[in-house]
C-alpha cells in the first residue's frame, strides 16, 4: 500500500490516496493501529484516507491511533488540501472536503515553488448544545464555564463541537504533567458518551492563547486543529479573548478567527509533506 507521511504542526498522520489504493476489504481500524505504531509500523497519530465524494470535491476519513474513527481533523484537513493540490488531484485553489462532521471549504496558498505552504479552512459553525457534543449528565442545555470534577479536582470547562467533541479547560498555568494526568480522565468522563478531546488553555492576552491537548483516541499530540478552533470559541465566548487569536500549540502556531459576520470559524496554518513510501506488512482484512 502506497502512503504519504504528512503533518500539521507535528500532528502527524499516515495518508493514503484512495483514488489509487483500494481499501474496501481492509479492516481500517486495525490498519490505523498498525501503521500508527512508531516501532512496528510507519508511525503517526493515526491514519487519514483521501477519497472520492458524491457531495464534495473530496472526502476525508480520519482514524485515531487507537483505531477509533473521528468526525473531523483540522490538521488533517490542511494536509489533505495540500496533498490534493500538490499532487494534481485538483487545480483549484479552493474546493470542498466532506467529513463525517460536515463539508468544509479549504483555500490553499502555493509558495514560489508552486507547492502549498499555507491553508485557510472555513471549519463551519461551532455547536454547544448537549446533543451536538454529545454530552449527558448535566441539567443545562450547554456546558459553558461548567465545573467538571475528576478525582476531587475541579476544573472550569466549556464544551464545543467542531464536528468532533472538545472539552476546553481554562488553566491559570498549563503544564504537561497535568495534561497527561487529567486528559484521559476527562476524555473518559461519564458526561461524554462518545469520549472527548481535551484542550488545556492559558490566556496570554486578548489575542494569544497557550494551548496543550490530550486527544481522544490518541493521547498527547503536538497540535489539534479542531481543538484550537474550539479553544478560541470557548475563550471568546467567555469574554477572555477577541475573535482573532493566535494559538500557541506545542508544534507551532495556528491563527483562528471566529467570524462575527457569519458565526463561522476560520483556521489558518501550514502543512508539511515529509516522505512517501510503500507499506509492505500484511493488510488486515475485514472479518
Ligand atoms: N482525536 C480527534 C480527531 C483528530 C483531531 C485533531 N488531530 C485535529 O487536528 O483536529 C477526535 O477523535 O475527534
Amino acid at each position: 500500500m502506497k502512503f504519504t507521511k504528512m503533518h500539521g504542526l507535528g500532528n502527524d498522520y499516515v495518508y493514503v490516496n484512495c483514488f489509487e489504493e483500494d481499501l474496501c476489504s481492509v479492516d481500517l481500524p486495525e490498519l490505523a493501529r498498525r501503521v500508527s505504531d512508531r516501532h512496528f509500523g510507519i508511525g503517526g497519530d493515526g491514519l487519514i484516507l483521501i477519497l472520492p465524494s458524491e457531495r464534495a470535491d473530496f472526502r476525508m476519513r480520519v482514524f485515531n491511533n487507537d483505531g477509533s474513527e473521528a468526525k473531523n481533523c483540522g490538521n488533517g484537513l490542511r494536509c489533505v488540501s495540500k496533498y490534493v493540490y500538490d499532487h494534481g488531484l485538483t487545480s483549484k485553489q479552493t474546493f470542498t472536503v466532506e467529513t463525517l462532521g460536515g463539508i468544509v471549504t479549504p483555500i490553499v496558498y502555493p509558495g514560489e515553488d508552486g507547492k502549498v505552504e499555507q491553508i485557510s479552512i472555513d471549519m463551519g459553525e461551532p455547536r454547544f448544545e448537549r446533543s451536538a457534543i454529545p454530552m449527558t449528565g448535566i441539567p443545562e442545555e450547554q456546558a459553558v464555564e461548567e465545573v467538571i470534577e475528576v478525582e476531587d479536582v475541579t476544573f472550569t470547562m466549556t464544551a464545543v463541537s467542531m464536528g468532533n467533541p472538545h472539552a476546553v479547560i481554562f488553566m491559570d498555568e498549563v503544564n504537561e504533567e497535568e495534561v497527561r494526568l487529567y486528559g484521559p480522565k476527562i476524555e473518559f468522563h461519564e458526561w461524554f458518551p462518545e469520549r472527548t478531546n481535551v484542550e488545556f488553555i492559558q490566556i496570554e492576552n486578548r489575542q494569544e492563547i497557550h494551548f496543550r491537548v490530550w486527544e481522544r483516541g490518541t493521547g498527547v499530540t503536538l497540535a489539534c486543529g479542531t481543538g484550537a478552533c474550539a479553544a478560541v470559541v470557548a475563550a471568546c465566548l467567555s469574554g477572555k479573548t477577541d475573535r482573532k487569536v493566535t494559538v500557541h500549540l506545542a508544534g507551532g502556531d495556528l491563527f483562528i478567527e471566529w467570524r462575527e459576520s457569519d458565526n463561522r470559524v476560520i483556521m489558518t496554518g501550514p502543512a508539511t509533506e515529509v516522505f512517501s513510501g510503500v507499506y509492505l506488512d500484511a493488510m488486515p482484512r475485514k472479518s
